[in-house]
């Protein structure tokens, strides 16, 4: 008769001090958030009482599905002005992206380094990577400073996860290599973007605040670390060794978030702002459940129960719309206690602890990245995210709570859709019911359709 989350949230049986104590403080965060979202409801209410009422919606989809760039959409229709003040704090996670980018090769680099020593102890040593190679992976060293101090910036009040935080200076490479595969997470309620833009003396009028966040003068300061190694980047980058090496590693840098690498010299120039597309693409990843502000005057007209429909979140066409439209958005990976659950975790639990999100609910617009067919959960590697994504979809339809609630399904990201097919990745090998039918994007994605559809 154990209740099962209370058994997610147990601490663990051999718990450090050191450990309790970080435990009991992200549990006065949780709390923090938690009251938070209150506040923001019971202020939603009031404005409620004034004027129309508002139309909720939920935005809800696996990790990486694309809801806070949903979101984003939806802000650049409805509220232009405050997404380009914005634009100054996301200029910091693009910088984070681009450093995350490159780490990623020099990791490559050492495992494929690591291998060829290894052969060498055995018979002809032929090596893998050229002098050049090894003096560039020197060089952009500093990067790894860059991308705490840009940690430390997006995290300015300890809001972040601890992901961010494990970046220890004095542990080995391979430790920090570990842990850097990890994303740095920033959870929904944390001010992140207020705190840059105060730090920095931005001004949220301005049309794109913050400019000036950057001191040239400093030679630690992040940008002027990142527009110093351009060079030293882009020849990591368009080596033919090391475009081998990755795609013996199978890493599809492009097809990954927050990828910026086609765009160096544009991204680390002085005076660069993110563009609304860049923003688009900046990636960082959410934690906890995040509650836009009401939109007004507009309002989002919702189609029917289950409306199947194929769009890209980068592409959004403009909805009719009247009246006030909120949004609530909950993140692919959600925290409680000491215990981190997805979605689809949550989901099996019971829909009981989700209720009074999702019962006054007017829409739920749900995300699912086709793209992902080839793909698995980085929660759990041995779970596709096509698969994961049909299960929650199914579980949701079917949830008799939920038969009120008009829920809208977006097969998103169909750009990285078509790059994938045409590049000759072939869907049947992932989705083998798919047989022997064309390995193209209309016959796909007809194909998932019928797979989501009743
Ligand atoms: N190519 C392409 N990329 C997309 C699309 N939609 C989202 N992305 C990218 O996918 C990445 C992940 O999207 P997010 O919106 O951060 O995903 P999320 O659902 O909020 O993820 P969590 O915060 O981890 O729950 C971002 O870098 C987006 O730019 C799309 O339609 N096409
Ligand atoms: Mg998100």
């Amino acid at each position: 008769d154990v209740d099962p989350l209370s058994k997610v949230l147990e601490p663990p049986p051999d718990e450090t001090p050191v450990q309790r104590e970080a435990r009991l403080r992200a549990e006065v965060q949780a709390k923090h958030v938690s009251d938070a979202i209150d506040e923001e409801l019971e202020r939603q209410r009031a404005v409620e009482k004034k004027g129309p009422r508002a139309l909720k919606v939920l935005l809800l989809g696996q990790s990486e599905s694309g809801k806070s760039t949903t979101l984003k959409n939806f802000q650049i229709l409805y509220e232009h002005k405050s997404f380009k003040a914005e634009r100054g704090s996301w200029k910091t996670v693009i910088q984070l992206n681009v450093v995350r980018s490159i780490h990623l090769i020099l990791d490559a680099m050492s495992r494929a380094h690591a291998e060829a020593q290894a052969r060498q102890s055995h018979s002809d040593y032929q090596p893998r990577l050229s002098q050049e190679l090894l003096t560039l992976q020197m060089r952009l060293a500093p990067l790894l400073q860059v991308e705490q101090a840009l940690t430390r910036r997006l995290t300015p009040l300890g809001c972040g996860e601890s992901e961010a935080t494990l970046l220890n200076p004095n542990s080995s490479y391979a430790d920090r290599s570990k842990s850097f595969a990890k994303e740095i997470a920033i959870n929904s309620s944390s001010p992140w973007k207020g705190a840059i833009t105060r730090l920095f003396g931005g001004d949220t009028d301005a049309p794109s605040s913050n400019e000036h966040s950057n001191n040239w003068n400093d030679p630690n300061d992040p940008a002027v670390v990142l527009h110093a190694c351009v060079q030293d980047m882009a020849l990591l980058w368009n080596d033919p060794m090391v475009k081998k090496l990755l795609e013996k590693q199978k890493l599809r840098l492009q097809e990954m978030a927050g990828f910026f690498l086609d765009s160096l010299d544009r991204v680390t120039s002085l005076d660069y702002v993110p563009s609304d597309d860049d923003v688009l693409r900046a990636r960082l990843k959410t934690l906890g459940v995040q509650n836009s502000m009401p939109w007004s005057p507009q309002r989002l007209i919702v189609p029917c129960q289950a409306c199947l429909s194929i769009v890209s979140p980068y592409h959004l066409t403009r909805v009719r719309s009247e009246g006030t439209g909120v949004f609530l958005m909950w993140a692919g990976t959600e925290r409680y206690g000491n215990a981190v659950l997805t979605v689809r975790s949550l989901l099996m639990f019971g829909i009981a602890a989700w209720v009074p999100y999702f019962d006054d609910m007017d829409a739920i617009i749900f995300l699912a990245p086709i793209s992902a067919f080839d793909q698995t959960l980085a929660e759990d590697p041995e779970v596709n995210r096509l698969e994961d994504s049909i299960n929650i979809w199914k579980y949701i339809v079917s949830n008799k709570l939920l038969k009120n609630t008009n829920i809208i399904l977006f097969m998103n990201k169909i750009d990285l859709m078509k790059t994938k097919l045409e590049s000759g990745i072939r869907f049947a090998d992932f989705v083998v019911s798919y047989g022997l039918r064309p390995n193209d994007f209309e016959n796909t994605s007809q194909y998932l359709r019928k797979k989501f559809g009743p």
